[in-house]
């Protein structure tokens, strides 16, 4: 028994078994949390003690060996009582006295044994528990994070998954040792005097009607202190995030207003809560001493008349001061697990959104390798859960391995959702999705993010290291990949310009790095991620002028040799494209080359008009994509590259229908030593090559002036490696 073993099937998301099938959405049933029973809630998080239980049967036996020597301590002390004190015969306290000492260091042994183990089981839940909620909330869809408080959520994860803790593990080894020790102190109690213990129990249920008045009250409560909880944790994470705002609109009234009125909540929740718990006690309290003194009562009178000595009174009365916590206890209990109950519904209602897509349920008939970066977008409609207007209605484009296609058009027309069509964020109400001619569907979650590389518009961080930031393009790269793909996207310089190089830590908000900085960073992470198929959202919205023109030749150097779509309000780059989509209301309206669509005076005419009147002068962002066939290459060939063929082990792949050029140059010769071919310096610039083992190697040219290129210092000239960062044959130029 490890505790970690076996909870991973355990399934804690009942959802998936509900009979009727109903997938829980998370529209309307996050403003009001769903009320649950406590008996629900704890079924529900049960079997996250898989594992555990061995432990748990572990802890109630040392209860019950603890319940027992308190037992036989109480004995002994009658014993004590009646024959050393009453006597004042010091033989006979020896005796009784040493077998007290006995338990007693036994029952402590025991004890700390027991309680060790319970808070051991206890963190072990929790961290179970935190784990199973943070996987599941990691593949929730896009808009539940847009539509949920962050604060909110990280209340759930943290104060009620302590909550769920008092409710399923301390909550059952609180029941059952009181449940044991109760019952070992009643039946201690009916065999020393049955007729007295019988009369005590008389007043038993006092307790019970005392717990089930208070017990609503609480829940209530809990549920109001939970929820404030939250908000205060949401008002706080918000107004940290956005202290810029605050300081320069001088907003920090309103902010201190905003956080005083979810503090008053959560005051009044909290001071609530106390009241209620102590009034409990006190009435609690009362009923004790009614019982306390009934015994007196009894007792007096049974001594008077002799039926009774005064060590067998002293212990009987010993045994109601011991039974009345565990008692007491057991109906705090319910109080308790009400409580818990709040938490519980407010993390129930998260595992029960279902995230919105999964892996294949069965694998394809045909192993899925990897693919040329053929898509093809079929008639896909969708609307986003809650919405009335479809976001995308009826869209159909195609893109073939290596091409550059646009998508543009007016706000809110649905360029994102492609996005997020292509990456499988949402699966659509229709249509597909086809990769080299495989619905997208088809592959595992995993392996299609690895073969479709999504730069989002924001350029997202994680908290550590340059390093590591690049690393996550392709976890296990080696440094020297790292720093390749980080001279490729233009990011080496400024890197080792940090105070650490490489090695220095960078967070989401950390002002080290300008825009630009942080979007080649971007870029050097999908060079290194090396996908087939690139989804580029708006590249150099947010970037001026200035960081905009740098990122151009990174990225060109990332496009190179891919499929990439690209989702852009900026024009600059449309000649580049092999076709432009203009999408809008989720629909294709137009689509053709920059020239014939310009020509046509339609949507897209007017957008560029518009863009051109609003924007300022990008000057390099104009420079076309793939330059033309050099004028060197060998004439007498076929179309495009003519002669191409003339150069040993390299023949051309692929070509574009717009331009009926090659999108790249493959390596046919000798895959043995396809390492010491170069690309011919003589064919075009910009045109990649593949290795047969599907590497891919781009070429570029270089900055005009002098740059640090892979091995030295290079003028005006181009360079060329793999995409995954490694170098072939040391550099071109
Ligand atoms: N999470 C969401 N929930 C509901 N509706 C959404 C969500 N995200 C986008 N939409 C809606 O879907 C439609 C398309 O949005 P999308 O983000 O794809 O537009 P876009 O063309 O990328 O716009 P922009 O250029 O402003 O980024 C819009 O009407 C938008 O309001």
């Amino acid at each position: 028994m490890t505790g970690t073993d076996e909870y991973e099937h355990a399934n804690v998301n009942e959802h998936a078994e509900r009979a009727d099938g109903d997938a829980y959405t998370d529209d309307d049933e996050y403003d009001e949390t769903p009320t649950i029973p406590a008996r629900t809630a704890f079924r529900r998080f049960w079997p996250l003690t898989k594992g555990l239980r061995g432990w748990l049967v572990a802890v109630w036996v040392c209860t019950v060996l603890s319940a027992l020597a308190e037992t036989e301590a109480i004995l002994l002390f009658s014993d004590l009582t009646d024959h050393a004190l009453r006597q004042g015969s010091l033989s006979a306290f020896w005796d009784p006295a040493v077998k007290w000492l006995g338990i007693a260091v036994v029952g402590a042994i025991v004890a700390y044994a027991g309680n060790s183990l319970a808070a051991w089981i206890t963190e072990r839940f929790v961290m179970r528990l935190r784990e199973h909620v943070f996987d599941h909330v990691q593949q929730l869809p896009p808009h539940f994070f847009q539509r949920h408080r962050q604060g909110d959520l990280l209340s759930r994860l943290t104060g009620d998954v302590e909550a769920i803790e008092t409710m399923v593990v301390s909550g059952l080894v609180g029941a059952a040792s009181a449940a044991f020790s109760a019952l070992f102190y009643a039946a201690a109690a009916f065999w020393l005097r049955w007729d007295l213990a019988a009369a005590t129990f008389v007043l038993a249920p006092l307790f019970w009607l005392a717990a089930r008045r208070f017990s609503g009250s609480i829940k209530d409560v809990s549920r109001e202190g939970r929820v404030a909880d939250g908000a205060i944790t949401s008002v706080v994470e918000e107004s940290l995030g956005n202290i810029v705002l605050t300081q320069a609109y001088d907003r920090r009234d309103a902010e201190r207003r905003r956080l005083h009125e979810e503090a008053n909540a959560w005051f009044r929740a909290s001071v609530r809560s106390t009241r209620l718990n102590e009034a409990y006690e006190q009435l609690v309290q009362v009923i004790e001493t009614v019982c306390v003194l009934a015994v007196i009562g009894i007792g007096a009178w049974e001594i008077s008349t002799g039926r009774m000595t005064l060590g067998q009174l002293l212990a009987f009365a010993a045994f109601l001061g011991y039974l009345y916590p565990p008692v007491r206890g057991l109906a705090q209990l319910g109080l308790t697990v009400n409580a818990a109950t709040a938490g519980a519904e407010r993390l129930i209602e998260i595992l029960d959104v279902r995230p919105a897509v999964g892996d294949p349920v069965r694998s394809p008939d045909t192993p899925l390798g990897r693919p040329d970066g053929a898509v093809e977008v079929r008639d896909l409609s969708f609307r986003y859960p809650g919405t009335d207007k479809p976001a995308l209605a009826g869209l159909s484009f195609s893109v073939r391995p290596g091409e550059l296609v646009i998508i543009t058009g007016p706000s809110g027309a649905g360029k994102s959702t492609v996005s997020k069509m292509l990456l499988r964020f949402y699966d659509p109400d229709s249509g597909t999705v086809l990769l080299d001619g495989t619905p997208i569907r088809d592959f595992p979650l995993a392996r299609l993010r690895e073969y479709v590389t999504l730069l989002p518009q924001e350029t997202l961080l994680l908290h550590d290291t340059v390093r590591a930031n690049i690393a996550c393009g392709r976890p296990g790269a080696s440094d020297r990949a790292i720093v390749e793909a980080a001279r490729a996207a233009d990011a080496h310089d400024f890197v080792m310009k940090l105070p650490d190089g490489y090695d220095t830590e960078v967070d989401p908000n950390s002002a080290r790095l300008s825009g630009g900085q942080l979007q080649r960073l971007a870029i050097a992470r999908a060079i290194l991620r090396d996908a087939p198929v690139l989804v580029l959202d708006e590249p150099t919205t947010g970037l001026d002028a200035m960081a905009a023109r740098r990122v151009v030749r990174p990225l060109r150097r990332l496009m190179t040799g891919r499929t990439t779509i690209m989702i852009t309000h900026d024009l600059n780059l449309a000649p580049d494209a092999d076709r432009i989509l203009v999408v809008d209301q989720g629909r294709i309206v137009e689509t053709g080359r920059h020239e014939e669509l310009l020509a046509r005076g339609g949507a897209y005419a007017r957008l560029h008009r518009s863009q051109n009147n609003a924007l300022m002068d990008t000057g390099e962002l104009r420079l076309p994509l793939f330059t033309e066939p050099a004028a060197t290459a060998p004439a007498g060939g076929p179309v495009g590259y003519a002669g191409a063929e003339a150069y040993p082990g390299w023949a051309p792949q692929s070509q574009s229908h717009a331009h009926a050029t090659p999108h790249a140059f493959e390596y046919t010769g000798d895959p043995a030593d396809a390492g010491a071919h170069q690309l011919p310096h003589q064919l075009p610039r910009h045109l990649p090559g593949r290795f047969p083992d599907g590497r891919a190697l781009f070429r570029d040219e270089l900055h005009e002036g002098v740059q640090d290129g892979f091995q030295g210092t290079y003028q005006d000239g181009f360079h060329e490696g793999f995409h995954d960062g490694t170098h072939p044959y040391g550099h071109g130029g």
